[in-house]
Order: structure tokens, then C-alpha cells, then sequence
């Protein structure tokens, strides 16, 4: 299994760039871009992601979604968010049932 490193290492990248030239940078000119261009990528990268789940290409597949992350990450950045925070609420999710959890949201009558 590989670790998140690369994840800690990229995460470190992109806070990196909130001071660094939008020319000199894709990911500083996005920031500088704003907000809403950031979730833009973010729904483009989505449509791809599931695209490429259409065409069945498991390489396609493994690229879009790992665009699809990295410009999460980049939308997690803009808010001080980190992916750490993200880990948590995995770790506080985790042995819930999904199924248990959306009854608890909508019990029955
Ligand atoms: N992991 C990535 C990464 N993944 C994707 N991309 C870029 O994300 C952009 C958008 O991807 P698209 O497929 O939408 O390409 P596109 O259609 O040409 O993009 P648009 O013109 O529509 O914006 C492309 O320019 C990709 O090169 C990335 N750019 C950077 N990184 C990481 O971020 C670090 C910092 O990058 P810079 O800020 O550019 O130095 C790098 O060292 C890498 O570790």
C-alpha cells in the first residue's frame, strides 16, 4: 500500500503558491482566478471523471480522478482547510454504516 505522503507533499505545494506570482504558477493562478473558477475546474473535472467511468478505461479513470482530488485539494486550500481535515471525517465515519446513517437523517414513522 502506498502512503499519503505524496498527498502531504502536494498539500504543502499548494499552500506554497498562495504567495507565488499567477504567471509563475497553474495552481497560484487559479487562486488568483478566485473562487469560483476554482469549483468550475472542480465540476469539469468531475464530468470527466465520469466520462472516462463511460468509456470503461481504467488508466483514463485513475487520471481524471486524480484531477479531480487535486483540484479539490485546491478548493480545500482556498477555505485554510487541509486534507487532514478530510482524513478525520473519514476516521468519523468509519464502521457507520451508510444505511444506518441515512435512517438515523429520515427515521421512519
Ligand atoms: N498534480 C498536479 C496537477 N494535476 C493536473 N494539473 C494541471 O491542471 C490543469 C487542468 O487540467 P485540464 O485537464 O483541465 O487541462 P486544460 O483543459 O488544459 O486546462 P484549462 O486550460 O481548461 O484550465 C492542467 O494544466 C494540468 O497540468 C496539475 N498541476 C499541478 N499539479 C501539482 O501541483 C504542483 C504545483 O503546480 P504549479 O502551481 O503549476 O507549479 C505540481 O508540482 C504538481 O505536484
Amino acid at each position: 500500500m502506498i502512503d499519503l505522503e505524496v498527498i502531504h507533499r502536494v498539500q504543502a505545494t499548494l499552500l506554497e503558491r498562495k504567495g507565488a506570482a499567477p504567471d509563475s504558477s497553474y495552481v497560484a493562478s487559479l487562486y488568483a482566478k478566485g473562487t469560483d473558477a476554482i469549483c468550475k475546474k472542480v465540476a469539469e473535472e468531475a464530468a470527466e471523471t465520469i466520462m472516462a467511468a463511460k468509456d470503461g478505461d481504467r488508466l483514463h479513470l485513475v487520471r481524471e480522478v486524480t484531477d479531480l482530488w487535486f483540484h479539490s485539494m485546491i478548493l480545500l486550500t482556498q477555505f485554510g482547510i487541509g486534507v487532514d481535515d478530510v482524513m478525520v471525517e473519514f476516521r468519523r465515519r468509519e464502521g457507520i454504516s451508510g444505511i444506518d446513517e441515512k435512517n438515523s437523517r429520515n427515521p421512519q414513522p
